[in-house]
């Protein structure tokens, strides 16, 4: 039997009583799913060294369960200090572009199911056509996104074009919340424990 009997109980204050009310029913102010993901992909792009756009990918199966994560990084053994993390330099070489890999990427290489057909990809920015392709070969259904601020660029038509022609839907983001804060500090403070 989980949370506490009311009936019979006499609380000390009005307080008393809303508190104990409310720890028998379930919370209502719960993340939902989509904003869960969305959020995991938010903050796993916050491991990016990328130093202009950090990327975050969040893999999930048809049962709600996270099977992949991943962020653009440089490829394992590639000093994130020795890398360059330019835009632009006179010799392409130089810039980032040729080395980091997209969190598409890593998100496929880091999931822990044999089979990712059927899942959904959350991606905080929309997919470049290299990293559509991996979508695609890997039976991927449904990509959901937030930024879309690199439209106008041919990675991005191409990628859309491959989605259309292979049913893939994708989808802007719209959050139920507008802002979910990561606050350390309130794990330690006594609110946590008043329905303890
Ligand atoms: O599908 C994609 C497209 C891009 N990325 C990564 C690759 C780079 O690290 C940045 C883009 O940098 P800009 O300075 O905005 O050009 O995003 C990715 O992970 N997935
Ligand atoms: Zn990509």
């Amino acid at each position: 039997m989980s949370g506490k009997q009311i009936s019979n109980f006499s609380p000390a204050d009005d307080g008393d009583r809303v508190r104990s009310e409310t720890a028998c029913r379930k919370r209502e102010d719960y993340l939902e799913w989509p904003d869960y993901f969305m959020a995991v992909a938010v903050l796993t792009a916050q491991r990016s060294k990328d130093p202009n756009t950090q990327v975050g990918a969040c893999i999930v199966n048809p049962e709600n369960k996270i099977v992949g994560i991943g962020y653009n990084g440089m490829p394992i053994g590639c000093s994130d200090d020795l890398m360059p993390w330019g835009k632009t330099a006179p010799n392409e070489l130089d810039t980032k572009y040729p080395y980091v890999c997209h969190a598409e990427l890593n998100a496929f290489v880091n999931k822990n199911s044999a089979d990712v057909k059927g899942c959904r990809i959350y991606v905080t920015l929309f997919p470049c056509n290299e990293c559509a392709k991996l979508i695609i070969q890997a039976g991927i259904k449904e990509v959901v996104f937030v930024s879309d601020k690199n439209h106008d660029k041919s990675e991005v038509k191409a990628a859309k074009r491959l989605f259309d022609l292979t049913g893939i839907t994708y989808t802007k983001f719209t959050p139920k919340r507008r802002q979910l804060v990561v606050d350390f500090e309130s794990l330690n403070s006594d609110n946590q424990k008043q329905f303890d």
